[in-house]
């Protein structure tokens, strides 16, 4: 009895103990079954924020978020507990600031006897803090699959075995499998089964010893699309160091992998200037081992608009060849149509596309069913050429996508290749071809003839060369306009290569030179050939509306007889073709070796000219020009003279020329103007009367702008009027087409300086020309004076032509009057102005100073000047 009493106090004690433990640790309350808080300890008070006044009477409920309470929930645990059921949670109540706890809490019934209930105790712990933390953490994790599943790296979690576990949704997307579909495969198996078993076997060793494995590879996923991946897979070891887990991750890299891989062989080609065709095949060959269930194959179109292959080598050649030459269509297969609709032409059924209906008898046999062709663009957008996949199996979707991007990576490369080639073309053409006529150029020539020669050479056989000149070119395009010269060059280079053989060679040197070699060819076959084209030349030929007769000089230079190179042989055509001009037009001369001596004294004599005007070498010596009516000096007329150091006197009929012919006569007229206005100053220092002087100046001289104001300077520098100076002009400056002539010739005469037309009467003496011309003065031509005598014709056109200057307002003066008669002739005639050496040969300065002294002494006898 005393042992029960003994146990049953201790019982009580230790619960009383375990009671007031709880008391310390747990927030405790009750409630009555109406809500009403009965009982708070001092944790729950300290807890929920509240004081013990502040605690009581209050309802359960109004620790309890609004959330709750407008939920079902509330009430369905709160009538359960009513009903003598415990529950147990973690709760989110309301402190008396409002702000929010987390508890972790057992509601309990405390029941009477009757098993009534009383009261609701309540037992909690405040676990807001893990719970924040926990929410944190729930959050982070969200966050970290939403990265992995969002993302476009396709992730793949494998086990020790290899077995796939899990893949995210990256991975389904790219792939197109779930986790339920591949778990348990094997990631190699499933996406790259080509995988060699040596780089698996290496693989699984690395990552064995805990090394990462990175590596690009191509991968296929569900449907069969192909995509180039960057595959990195990271062991995950656990503590003991064992291999448990592989989390791979694969990045596409189709798009920058084909242009590297693709880019890399082909730039590097390029720039290894291989030939196109080897180019284009690389890309062929690059593509098929990307991609092999296609064949590649590349068409170039040309300007015409016909394709001819250049790669796809993997196509027959014969099917190739059937395809050269065939002109792009709305209807020619898929990359005629492609040309043509400049547009990508994608073909399923080659059987039964309307588009093959004309070449599928070439491809079916072969065992291709479909096409899909893209053009090729140069960067103006113009198709140059088609870019082709040819399939034996029917395309897939999946695999397009690929394709596509095999064809956008291609099609760019084939027409960097392309456009390359062509510009290179261009290059060529532009270097070695006559851009007029299309006909060699001058080193293309040189390069072709030095071959021809040196075979010649080798063979021991004869060869030609023939130096083509047009006769009469410069009024062809003086008159009809430099459009219409081209367009006759651009007929003759054809007319040329026509009567040529398949062997001789064309070139065109310039403006209306062309030279043509002849192998194997004798002199008989040269002069048949020659007078093939001149006859082809003849024929009839409209240029801009009017009918031209054509007709060239010929030279010709024999190999080895003239000389045993090309500039030898060309030269000395074009010797022999300016001896056939000399001839008259439409002739041809072989070299001789006469040419060649005169050439080489015009040579020598072109060289002495230069050095003479350089060094003050020419001297100007001065006819008097005679008043008819007062036997008075009119003027004086300067005239160059040269004396070379062997060849003594050069006559200035001679050595004009050739100043004309070698560029020397602008400066050869400069320097005349200068010495005839320095003299014309000096004797007028010497107090001899000289009214003017004429210089003879050439039709290339007006093309200087600049020489009105050199001549205002000359005057200037002489204390010379401008009507001191006559300027002679010789009537070919009519014809003389440069733009600036007319200008130069306006503003000398502005100036107040006299022009002169010299030889009149035997050239293109026409009234219209000459009312243009601001002439003075006319010079009737010495032919008429000689004639005068003997020659009623003669007397007739003096007679005109003193009328034509009489009607103009001009002066005539008679030039190479050489005798008294006709003299008195002229004078009848009403010439106001004479010349010729009936009054004196043209003079040195001191001469004619000396003539002058003595005609001033003889000056009663002399006038009038019939005395003479
Ligand atoms: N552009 C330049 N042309 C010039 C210059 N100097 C001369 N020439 C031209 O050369 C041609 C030949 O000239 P030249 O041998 O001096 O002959 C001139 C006279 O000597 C000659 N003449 C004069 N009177 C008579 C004569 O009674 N009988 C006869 N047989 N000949 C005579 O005529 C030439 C002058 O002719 P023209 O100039 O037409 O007045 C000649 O065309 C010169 O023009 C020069 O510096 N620049």
């Amino acid at each position: 009895m005393q042992e029960g009493a003994a146990h049953g106090a201790l019982s009580q004690a230790l619960q009383l103990a375990q009671l007031q433990a709880l008391d310390r640790v747990m927030a405790i309350a009750a409630f009555e079954v109406d809500g009403t808080l009965c009982h708070a300890n001092a944790n729950y008070l300290k807890l929920m924020g509240l004081s013990a006044a502040q605690a009581r009477g209050r309802c359960h409920s109004s620790f309890c978020t609004p959330a709750l309470l407008g939920s079902d929930k509330y009430e369905t645990i709160w009538s359960s507990l009513c009903a003598g059921h415990a529950y147990s949670g973690i709760v989110e109540r309301l402190r008396s600031d409002g702000s929010s706890c987390w508890l972790e809490a057992t509601y309990s019934p405390v029941l009477d006897a009757q098993g009534r209930v009383l009261q609701i105790l309540k037992v909690a712990t405040d676990i807001t803090a893990r719970h924040a933390r926990e929410q944190a953490q729930q959050e982070h994790l969200r966050r970290l699959s939403l990265v992995a599943d969002a993302s476009d790296t396709a992730v793949l979690i494998s086990d020790g075995a290899s077995c796939i576990l899990h893949v995210n949704g990256g991975f389904t997307r790219m792939f197109g499998w779930t986790t339920e579909e591949v778990a348990g495969r094997t990631p190699i198996a499933l996406l790259a089964p080509q995988m060699s078993e040596e780089f698996v076997n290496i693989y699984r060793t690395e990552l064995r010893a805990g090394r990462p494995v990175g590596r690009e590879e191509i991968v296929v996923g569900k449907n069969g699309q192909r995509y180039w991946a960057k595959v990195i897979s990271n062991p995950i070891l656990d503590a003991d160091g064992q291999w448990r887990y592989t989390v791979s991750m694969l990045t596409d890299i189709t798009r920058s992998k084909m242009h590297e891989a693709l880019q890399h062989r082909v730039l590097e080609a390029m720039a290894r200037e291989r030939p196109l065709a080897e180019v284009l095949e690389m890309v062929c060959q690059e593509v098929e081992r990307i991609a092999p269930e296609v064949t590649a194959s590349i068409l170039e179109v040309d300007a015409q608009g016909l394709m001819h292959p250049l790669a796809g080598l993997s196509l027959p050649a014969s099917y190739s060849q059937q395809l050269d030459g065939v002109a792009i269509g709305p209807q020619v297969g898929s990359c005629g149509t492609a040309a043509w609709r400049n547009a990508p032409v994608l073909v399923d059924d080659i059987a039964q596309d309307p588009l093959w209906s004309n070449y599928k008898h070439l491809i079916l046999p072969l065992g291709y069913h479909a096409c899909w062709s893209t053009p090729i663009r140069n960067s103006q957008g113009h198709p140059i050429g088609t870019f082709a996949f040819y399939y034996r199996e029917p395309r897939t979707d999946a695999s397009s996508a690929f394709h596509q991007q095999l064809v956008d990576a291609c099609s760019h490369l084939c027409a960097l290749a392309l456009e390359r080639e062509h510009a290179r073309a261009r290059i060529r053409q532009l270097a070695f071809y006559d851009g007029l006529t299309g006909l060699p150029n001058r080193s293309l020539l040189q390069a072709k003839a030095d071959q021809a020669i040196a075979s010649a050479a080798r063979n021991d056989e004869q060869l030609a060369v023939l130096f083509i000149d047009l006769d009469r070119f410069k009024q062809v395009n003086d008159s009809l306009g430099h459009p219409a010269g081209d367009e006759l060059l651009r007929n003759v280079a054809s007319r040329v290569q026509q009567v040529l053989r398949g062997s001789d060679i064309a070139g065109r040197l310039s403006g209306d030179e062309f030279v043509a070699v002849l192998p194997q060819c004798d002199a008989e076959h040269v002069a048949n050939t020659i007078e093939r084209l001149q006859e082809l030349l003849a024929a009839p030929l409209t240029i801009a509306e009017t009918s031209l007769a054509v007709s060239a000089s010929i030279g010709i230079a024999m190999f080895p007889a003239d000389g045993r190179d090309m500039e030898t042989l060309v030269h000395r055509a074009d010797m022999a073709m300016y001896q056939a001009k000399s001839q008259g037009r439409g002739r041809f001369s072989f070299f001789s070796s006469e040419m060649n001596r005169l050439a080489q004294e015009r040579l020598a004599l072109e060289t002495a000219l230069r050095k003479a005007l350089q060094e003050g070498g020419l001297r100007l010596h001065y006819q008097p020009q005679i008043d008819m009516a007062s036997g008075q000096l009119y003027g004086v007329e300067a005239l160059a003279r040269w004396t070379h150091a062997e060849l003594g006197e050069v006559s200035p009929a001679r050595f004009i020329p050739l100043a004309e012919e070698c560029g020397l006569i602008a400066d050869l007229g400069r320097w005349a103007l200068g010495e005839a206005c320095r003299q014309l100053a000096q004797w007028r220092t010497q107090g001899l009367a000289v009214p003017a002087v004429s210089v003879n100046l050439s039709p290339s001289s007006f093309h200087n702008l600049d020489l009105p104001r050199m001549i205002a300077d000359t005057l200037d520098r002489n204390a010379l009027a401008p009507q001191d100076l006559t300027l002679e002009l010789t009537e070919s400056i009519l014809l003389d087409t440069n733009p600036s002539t007319m200008k130069t010739i306006d503003e000398v005469h502005a100036h107040g300086v006299r022009l002169s037309m010299d030889d009149f009467g035997t050239g293109y003496s026409s009234l219209s020309y000459l009312r243009r011309l601001p002439v003075s003065e006319l010079k009737l031509d010495r032919s008429f004076v000689a004639d005068l005598e003997h020659d009623e014709a003669a007397r007739a056109l003096s007679s005109a032509i003193l009328g034509i200057g009489k009607s103009l307002h001009l002066t005539v003066v008679a030039e190479g009057v050489e005798t008294a008669t006709q003299n008195v002739m002229l004078r009848e005639q009403g010439y106001p102005v004479a010349q010729g050496f009936l009054f004196s040969r043209p003079l040195s300065p001191q001469d004619l100073e000396q003539w002058l002294i003595r005609r001033q002494a003889e000056a009663p006898a002399l006038a009038p000047v019939a005395q003479l």
